[in-house]
């Protein structure tokens, strides 16, 4: 209101200055007020969200001088706001200022309708590139082109029958690495060795031996999204100008900006012979084919490739390690799922061995892991989405031109309207569920997705890795099982809580794990 009696005020005096003929120095004094009311009047609505008043705001909003705190708010109470607000809205939205931007917490009912919409209407990557400032963070090469998304539904995806056996040897010759044989017992982090496990297992099949052994690659491929998240978070409370200013100076970007160009010297010379010298009889088993074959006018760059490529160990390292390593705490928790899990996999990889088909008939796992998934998800927040163009639903709800929008994913995993007693672990609920109809078996699988399932997003751009991450989470959890007895140490029964940092949900990094070599241990 005061603005607008301003500007009121402002255009009477400037139209009565010209009818008055006393143009001059005050007409441009009130153009030049006119301009400055107007900015700031700009970016209060920007900072406010103005254009969102009619969505009922839950949690904090910024003011004039507290956007920090309010991001500061989000990051320590996320878990919280976002519950309550699924709790009110579950069936309609809600607005939360988060860590990055004001977003719209849609209810699950509307994800049927939206996960078709074009992405010039919706679209995952503008999303993704600026909630993670992709300017500064190099995130921004996914805009290019789906190039990043097509190889992992096409090659990846269809190529997994020749990947079982190479994932396993990774492995194991990384199980042995960090646990070493001949000793009954070591003790270690579980996080730790599931990262070095997970980060040679994935680079086996984004860069291929035998630089997916090579430190500095491996380095890249752990640093790398540690780095992109740093950059994010240390800019992220600046306003938009200041950023280019800061960002050359933070220690992330100098340590990011190393681990492109470590990346570029690796695998640049890869990309590019084997662009300039395709040879249809030596085909490599990885990424850098892949990616060569199907890049297309300017993604055939070498710098372009290897920073996509640096997209795909951000997509996959993390979230992988992650969900085996709640994985390996939930088996420590509930050891008496350890011999049925065990049984299993001897019983299909005797049949099969280390193949596709063992892989698929590990139902009990796949159950185990989606269960675990579903208590531990990987955040709270998912199918993340930039609105391009205003779109409006079919019960009349409009989502306006560039806003972001999002579902509460965690909440909906823990939901009794979605799951019969939700908060209890139940790691062979999915498996009973895969019984019922041929339906119910395909519906309930760890890489089905849903209106109730939202951990790998949902629809057209739903995670196009997930089968793979699937898979690689098998062969590392039974290579586990099949050599190990695996118990928290101290007489320890419960795992510890999980830490909450803004919409982020992780593991505890430092509980310990007693890896204990068992003597029928199978290869
Ligand atoms: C448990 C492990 C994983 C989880 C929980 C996960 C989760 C997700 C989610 C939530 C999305 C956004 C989808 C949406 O909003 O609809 C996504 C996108 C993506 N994921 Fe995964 N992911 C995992 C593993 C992987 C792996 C192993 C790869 C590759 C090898 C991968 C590649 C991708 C790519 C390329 C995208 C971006 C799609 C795009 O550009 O539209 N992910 N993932």
């Amino acid at each position: 209101m005061l603005y607008a009696r301003y500007f009121t005020k402002m255009i009477t005096n400037l139209f009565g200055l010209i009818r008055d003929g006393g143009v001059g120095v005050q007409v441009l004094a009130s153009l030049l007020f006119f301009a400055v009311c107007a900015t700031v009047f700009s970016a209060y609505r920007s900072l406010r969200g103005y254009d969102l008043e009619w969505v009922p705001l839950v949690g904090r909003a910024p003011g004039w001088f507290n956007a920090a705190a309010v991001k500061q708010d989000f990051i320590a109470n996320g878990a919280k706001i976002i519950e309550s607000g699924y709790r009110r809205y579950k069936n309609s939205m809600f607005l939360v200022y988060t860590a990055d931007m004001p977003r719209i917490v849609l209810s699950a009912k509307y994800v049927d309708e939206i996960r078709t919409a074009p992405e010039t209407v919706l679209s995952v990557r503008e999303g993704m590139s600026e909630r993670h400032l992709g300017k500064y963070t190099t995130l921004d090469i996914i805009l290019t082109s789906h190039l990043q998304n097509d190889v992992c539904k096409a090659q990846l995806t269809s190529n997994l029958k020749h990947l079982i056996a190479p994932i396993h040897d990774e492995a194991r010759f990384w199980l042995a690495r960090q646990i070493p044989t001949g000793r009954p017992q070591v003790t270690s982090r579980g996080y730790e060795i599931v990262l070095n496990v997970v980060a040679g297992t994935t680079s086996r099949i984004l860069v291929g031996p035998p630089l997916s052994r090579n430190e500095e690659w491996l380095n890249v491929a752990v640093g790398y999204t540690l780095d992109v998240f740093n950059v994010s978070t240390a800019l992220r409370p600046y306003p938009p100008f200041l950023r280019p200013i800061l960002a050359p100076w933070l220690s992330s970007t100098k340590r990011l900006q190393r681990h492109v160009q470590t990346a570029n010297e690796l695998l640049g010379n890869m990309f590019e012979k084997q662009m300039r010298e395709p040879d249809p009889n030596k085909k490599r088993l990885d990424m850098i084919q892949w990616m060569a074959d199907s890049a297309r006018g300017n993604d055939r760059k070498p710098d372009i490739l290897v920073l996509k490529l640096l997209f795909l160990t951000l997509a996959a390292v993390h979230t992988s390690t992650m969900s085996t390593t709640h994985t390996l705490f939930d088996l420590c928790t509930f050891p008496e799922y350890i011999v049925p899990l065990r049984t299993e996999a001897r019983r299909v990889i005797g049949k099969h061995g280390w193949t596709l088909a063992a892989i698929n008939e590990m139902k009990l796992l796949d159950s185990f892991m989606k269960e675990s998934q579903r208590i531990n998800h990987p955040g709270l927040l998912s199918f993340n989405r930039k609105v391009l163009q205003t779109l409006r639903l079919s019960d009349g709800t409009v989502l306006p031109a560039n806003t972001f929008i999002t579902m509460a994913t965690n909440s909906i995993a823990r939901d009794l309207e979605n799951y019969s007693d939700p908060d209890k672990f139940d790691g062979f609920r999915f498996y009973n569920k895969r019984k019922l109809s041929a339906d119910d078996a395909k519906r309930h699988q760890f890489v089905s997705t849903g209106p109730d399932s939202l951990p790998f997003g949902h629809g057209k751009f739903a995670c196009p890795g997930r089968f793979f991450a699937a898979a690689q989470i098998k062969v590392v959890l039974v290579n586990i099982l099949l050599r190990y007895d695996v118990s928290f140490s101290d007489g320890q029964t419960s795992r510890p809580p999980n830490v909450f940092s803004g919409e982020g949900i992780g593991p505890d990094r430092e509980q310990a794990i007693v890896f204990s070599e068992r003597k029928d241990s199978v290869e």
